[in-house]
């Protein structure tokens, strides 16, 4: 489902982290946000799973006149709208078993947990480990089976390389790729932008609470990659810089 962000200014007590973000994540599309610590990032995934408020603006899923408001609901109302969050730091419990997990995260829907284990078959060898038995790249899948089995819409990843050895990186990379291509929309936070290209090439850039393409697109060119990048053009709506 396409996610459509206008406006949206959010924070905590009396200060302002976001800052007027506008995003548009077509259907079916990956976006990665890149952006240094503290730019804002978690921030803004937060803000669209409801878990901070957003003070002003508009946050849509769907398509034009059939699409949802989720600013102003409640976490769990915005969950129930098919918004899934892959949170930083994997948030798996210390005392559940990979096997409890799944079952305490499943819904009905196409995401079964045979069609899991498949795309995550490590986590099929480690059914029985215990939350904390887990290494990282391990707790890392189990955080993204847990949101698939919601049956998400919109599947939203903060950092999901963040801490893991580089070949377990390049695992989860391959994974949301592979996502990507089953047709969920998704919004990635990265803060390395090589990790966010390996999964797609529409990025953006945010920088003390506003987003823009422009760093990206000059980083991406300077670095010998293509700069003709139309798809970035597309996820900033009419009338952003450019
Ligand atoms: N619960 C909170 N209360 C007050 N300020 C917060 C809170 N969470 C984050 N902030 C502040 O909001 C700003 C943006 O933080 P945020 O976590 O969104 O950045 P980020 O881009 O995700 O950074 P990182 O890459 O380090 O996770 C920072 O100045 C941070 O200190």
């Amino acid at each position: 489902m396409t996610l459509t962000i206008d406006g949206v200014h959010a924070g905590y007590g009396g200060g302002t982290v976001l800052h007027g973000v506008d995003l548009v994540v077509p259907e079916g599309a990956a976006l990665a946000v890149l952006g240094m610590n503290g730019a804002g990032k978690t921030t803004l995934v937060h803000t669209i799973a409801g878990l901070v408020k957003a003070r002003s603006g508009s946050i849509r899923l769907g398509d034009a006149e059939l699409a949802t408001e989720l600013a102003g609901r409640p976490a769990h109302r915005i969950a129930r709208a098919g918004v899934a969050l892959v949170p930083q730091g994997r948030r798996v419990f210390a005392s559940l078993t990979v096997a409890e997990h799944l079952a305490l995260s499943r819904r009905k829907g196409d995401w079964t947990v045979p069609r899991i284990l498949e795309l995550l078959p490590r986590l099929g060898e480690r059914l029985t480990h215990k939350g904390n038995q887990l290494s990282g790249g391990e707790a890392q899948m189990l955080a993204i089976a847990r949101a698939l089995l919601t049956q998400p819409r919109l599947l939203l990843l903060d950092e999901p390389c963040e801490g893991l050895a580089v070949d377990l990186a390049a695992r989860v990379r391959g994974v949301v790729a592979e996502l990507t291509r089953t047709g969920l929309t998704v919004l990635l936070v990265e803060q390395q932008p090589e990790h966010a290209r390996a999964v797609t090439d529409r990025l953006v850039h945010l920088a003390n609470g506003v987003l823009s393409a422009n760093d990206v697109l000059s980083a991406t060119a300077d670095d010998g990659a293509t700069a003709d990048d139309g798809a970035t053009a597309a996820v900033l709506p009419q009338g952003q810089p450019q």
